[in-house]
């Protein structure tokens, strides 16, 4: 009753301007100060709040009374929470103070273009005000790097994907994730140990590196082209560089992006420590060429993609702004590419030939690694994983064979695979079939009857390109002229290959 009265007899500005002038008075003899940590701030989600959240998490496993206890779908792990409404006091060097989750309703008639959650969330920090110091200068900093660190060490990694397209949820996110969960490392990789250590260290040098970039004026990003034909373990070699560095994964679909605004959107929305990727490059975007009128070179039909030219935005047969080339080397090597750090980007193909050489160049794709067919040291390392093979189980009369044959074989790991695979719960038929099956297509190869193109090289050329490949490994900037190279050549027996199948149909 005396609220309504309140509400008819004073005007709102009044009532306002009274509950202002209390709170002063009341801040003046309140001993605390009070910090609000909303969960979006303006339109952009606030990284503080999901700090603090991920703080309390692990602190309130350990004094929280009441918790809410939640597990994602697929998640591993069970993750702690302080209940709507509820609150926990948290001591920092001896100092108490008090968090509280603050849920509110949202106000239904809230104007926004973007669909809001429905509720309002926040963190609010009671803070003794003898201690303001202590808690800004210090505490804060401390939440923050003890949530990274949990984040690092608990939490799942995540894989995330731009699959609805440029739409955003309604806390702002373009990306969707789920756990990543691929069990491949560098330990399961069958390939070239020599490469595989060479991959490793190049990593570890990058996540270590923050002082180097820092001196050298470079953005902290790095960039891997994967090529080579499929089943080799191009998607395989990106979970293990994600399972070696504890990294998050962002699977960009080219297609679902429509310009190269929503493109320079979805990178800000990547976080550090992640490596983004586009698989099968040559698929999603006409790169073949920048020059006009060079789409039946395409591979893959993408649809709506007019073809790029250097520098600007294209506007399509539609009238509509569209992803262009120049706009995709922007988002690896140009200014927006640095709007985080520590950040990697790995584009796969089949058909390096068919890329444009300014891709390429050494500074958006830093190193190039050749996936290819199955040598002895890969073979040995699938029947490990497969069979349990050690160094020396193997015959002498079974291995000097598949020395004979592995080469000429050009076998793709995914193949032996499955061949090891299917007989896995006999290790002597597993290897039989596995030299039987090299046989066969050695036999083929040699009648010509299994033309690949994807390495364009003979037995004999593709043992050179290995040895360029590890080259490249050692010296970047060197390997992308041999590339080139490659690249130059590559048209040419393309072109070549294409005729020769139009003659046999
Ligand atoms: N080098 C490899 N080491 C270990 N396993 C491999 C390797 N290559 C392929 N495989 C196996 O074959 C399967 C297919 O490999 P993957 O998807 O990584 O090939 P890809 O090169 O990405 O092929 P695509 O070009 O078709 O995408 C994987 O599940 C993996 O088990
Ligand atoms: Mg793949």
């Amino acid at each position: 009753f005396c609220q309504s009265l309140l509400h008819s007899i004073f005007p709102p500005e009044l009532r306002f301007a009274f509950l202002k002038i209390f709170y002063r008075i009341f801040n003046c003899f309140s001993v605390y100060c009070y910090y609000d940590i909303t969960e979006i701030d303006g339109v952009n989600t606030n990284e503080l709040y999901n700090a603090v959240q991920l703080y309390l998490s692990s602190t309130a496993s350990n004094i929280g009374n009441r918790l809410s206890l939640t597990r994602g779908l697929n998640s591993s792990a069970i993750t702690f929470a302080l209940s709507n409404n509820d609150h926990l006091v948290d001591v920092y060097d001896g100092v108490a103070v008090l968090w509280e989750h603050v849920v509110m309703q949202r106000q239904s008639q809230t104007f926004s273009w973007r669909p809001l959650p429905e509720d309002k969330r926040g963190f609010t920090l009671r803070v003794n005000k003898k201690d303001k110091s202590l808690i800004l200068g210090s505490y804060l900093d401390f939440v923050v790097e003890t949530a990274n660190e949990v984040r690092r060490k608990n939490q799942d990694r995540l894989l995330y994907t731009n699959s609805r397209g440029g739409s955003l949820d309604s806390r702002g996110h373009p990306w969707e994730s789920v756990p990543f969960k691929h069990p491949s490392t560098f330990e399961t990789m069958a390939m070239d140990p020599q490469k595989k250590l060479q991959i490793m260290a190049d990593l570890r040098d990058f996540a270590d590196g923050q002082s180097f970039y820092q001196r050298t004026g470079r953005a902290w990003k790095r960039g891997y082209l994967l090529y080579g034909p499929p089943g080799t373990g191009k998607s395989s070699m990106i979970a293990a560089m994600a399972n070696f560095l504890r990294y998050d994964i962002y699977d960009l679909e080219l297609t679902e992006v429509h310009t190269n605004g929503e493109l320079r959107k979805l990178l800000m929305k990547t976080s550090s420590k992640s490596i983004i990727v586009i698989e099968d490059i040559d698929c999603s975007i006409n790169l073949g060429n920048r020059k006009k009128g060079n789409a039946s070179s395409q591979s893959c039909d993408i649809g709506p993609y007019p073809l790029d030219f250097p520098g600007g935005l294209n506007v399509g047969d539609e009238g509509r702004n569209v992803i262009t080339l120049s706009g995709l080397l922007n988002f690896t090597d140009g200014l927006w590419s640095c709007c985080g750090s520590e950040r990697i980007f790995v584009f796969t193909t089949n058909h390096i030939e068919k890329l444009d050489p300014a891709l390429l160049r050494s500074g958006r794709m830093d190193m190039h690694i050749c996936m290819s067919y199955c040598e002895l040291s890969s073979i040995k390392i699938l029947l490990k994983n497969y069979l349990g093979f050690e160094d020396g189980d193997l015959d002498e009369g079974a291995f000097k064979e598949l020395e004979k044959v592995v080469k000429k074989a050009k076998m793709t790991p995914a193949d032996a695979s499955e061949v090891l695979i299917k007989n896995r719960r006999d290790k002597e038929k597993a290897v039989r079939e596995l030299v039987e099956e090299l046989k066969r297509r050695v036999e083929r190869n040699r009648n010509g009857g299994f033309k690949e193109r994807d390495l364009l090289v003979g037995v004999q050329e593709q043992e050179e390109e290995q040895e360029q490949e590890k080259r490249a490994l050692e010296s970047p900037k060197e390997g992308c002229h041999e590339l080139e190279w490659n690249f130059k050549k590559g048209e040419e027996e393309v072109e070549k290959e294409d005729q020769e199948k139009v003659k046999m149909r």
